[in-house]
């Protein structure tokens, strides 16, 4: 026996690494890494500690692609509108009022809790106050790819824009090699909202500090046609003339894309984020996910904030992907459930520069796993566990969640933080706004 391992056992074991499902396997952690992954017939290791599997599915952790968790604060203050009058009337004058370090904080914790109890167990974000951010995904133990926001606007916590690269450039800085699961970068608001120099300062901060680029593009079909009229060309032509576009950059929605930007971001490497949630409730329109990884382009499943979406489990995100492109193509086979679950894992966890070290079940790889319980009424029975996790589950069947080996949900309970007192603090909060 060997000290300090685990072993789940039991269930589908459906580690991502090939379109397998190892029904009765068995995966073993130690020191937070994946050891082994067993076939029902692999004679198994003594280890310290068995997790009973039975009945649950065992796979990598989800990975939201695009998040701004503070956002939690403002679920359902404005629904049922285009994205301009949401940001411009609503969400802008919202975070003028009521955020600061203390606020984004707590709405930063709720989300952790939210995406911990429905299976995700890496999330990629923006916002402003980044650093609280970095301390809430700590404390409740995610990991997380976190960006500090830069808009060419007074923002929270940047009243001079004139620093707002700056600001970025610190916090990546002071995060650089201060906890595992945290790896900082820098998020550029909108090709709208940020100056040719802000984008091109940004991005050489980034290619400076060895971090991941963001930002939102081609969002709405009213973003490119602007921009098609004073200057004749589309975002990604103008995110490429800055030499924006590489391997290092994650670009955000692009919904409004000509097979000409495809091939252009194809052809540099660059990566994307899906979030149909946000999308559909927008009423922005639809990315052309299935062309794009047709191209080669690594895409992963984002979430978007609370405040748009309305919510943060990826289950819901993922059967949305599978449903909106069968619609939209006319088409039964597009967007395979295999497919679907492989942007809410593996090449998520590529898109977000995380490919080497999670996203699947690899040996070696960091041990993020969930375990989804498949004996309920509405998952029974369980003739194909790939079809229940992208049409039937929701991130309420998440039983049990580890990161890095660590145990953080267990039973469907967060081990972490109080949860009760987190929900308090929120309401706490929105109990200020009108
Ligand atoms: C610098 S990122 C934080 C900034 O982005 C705003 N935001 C949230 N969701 C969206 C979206 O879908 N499109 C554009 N901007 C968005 C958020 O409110 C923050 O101000
Ligand atoms: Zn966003």
């Amino acid at each position: 026996m060997t000290r300090g391992t685990t072993l789940i056992n039991g269930g589908w074991v459906i580690p991502m690494t090939d379109r397998e499902v190892y029904e009765g396997g068995a995966v073993l952690v130690k020191d937070g890494v994946v050891g082994a992954v067993f076939r029902a017939e692999d004679e198994l290791p003594e280890v310290e500690t068995v997790v009973d599997a039975a009945g649950c599915v065992v796979m990598p952790g989800l990975v939201n692609t695009h998040c701004h968790s503070p956002m939690s604060l403002f679920r359902g203050l404005a629904d049922d509108m285009p994205l301009a009058s949401w940001l411009n009337e609503h969400i802008f004058p919202a975070e003028a009022a009521h955020i600061n370090p203390e606020t984004v904080r707590a709405g930063a914790l709720l989300s952790c809790v939210e995406m911990l109890l429905s299976g995700t167990t890496t999330v990629c974000d923006g916002y402003f106050y980044e650093g609280e951010v970095a301390e809430a995904v700590v404390e409740t133990g995610m990991r997380g790819v976190l960006a500090h926001g830069v808009i060419d606007f007074p923002a929270p916590g940047v009243p001079d824009p004139s620093e707002n690269v700056e600001k970025a450039a610190a916090f990546v800085e002071a995060w650089k090699d201060r906890w595992p699961l945290v790896t900082p970068s820098i998020f550029c608001h909108t090709p709208y909202t940020c100056s040719e120099k802000t984008l091109a300062v940004a991005k050489e901060a980034c290619r400076r500090l060895g971090v991941l680029f963001q930002i939102h593009v081609a969002e709405t079909e009213d973003e490119v046609q602007r921009l098609k009229e004073e200057r004749g060309i589309s975002p990604y032509q103008l995110l490429d003339d800055l030499h924006i576009l590489d391997e290092t950059t994650l670009l955000i929605h692009n919904v409004w894309m000509s097979s000409r930007d495809m091939d252009l971001v194809a052809r540099r490497g660059t990566t994307a984020s899906h979030n149909p949630g946000s999308n559909t409730k927008l009423a922005s329109g639809l990315c052309p996910a299935s062309a794009l990884m047709e191209k080669g382009i690594h895409v992963g499943l984002g979430t978007d904030g609370a405040a748009s979406n309305n919510n943060l489990d990826l289950f819901n995100d993922m059967q949305l992907t599978a449903k909106l492109h069968k619609a939209y193509s006319l088409d039964p086979v597009a967007m395979d459930a295999w497919t679907v679950l492989e942007m809410a894992t593996l090449e998520g966890a590529k898109a977000i520069g995380l490919g080497g070290s999670i996203g699947s079940l690899l040996p070696g790889k960091r041990a993020d796993i969930i375990l989804v319980d498949m004996n309920k009424p509405h998952l029974t029975p369980t003739h194909n566990p790939v079809s229940h996790l992208v049409y039937a589950a929701t991130g309420a069947d998440v039983r049990d969640v580890f990161v890095e080996g660590r145990q953080v949900v267990k039973g469907g309970r967060l081990l972490t933080v109080d949860v009760g007192s987190v929900m308090a603090e929120v309401n706490r909060i929105a109990a200020f706004m009108g």
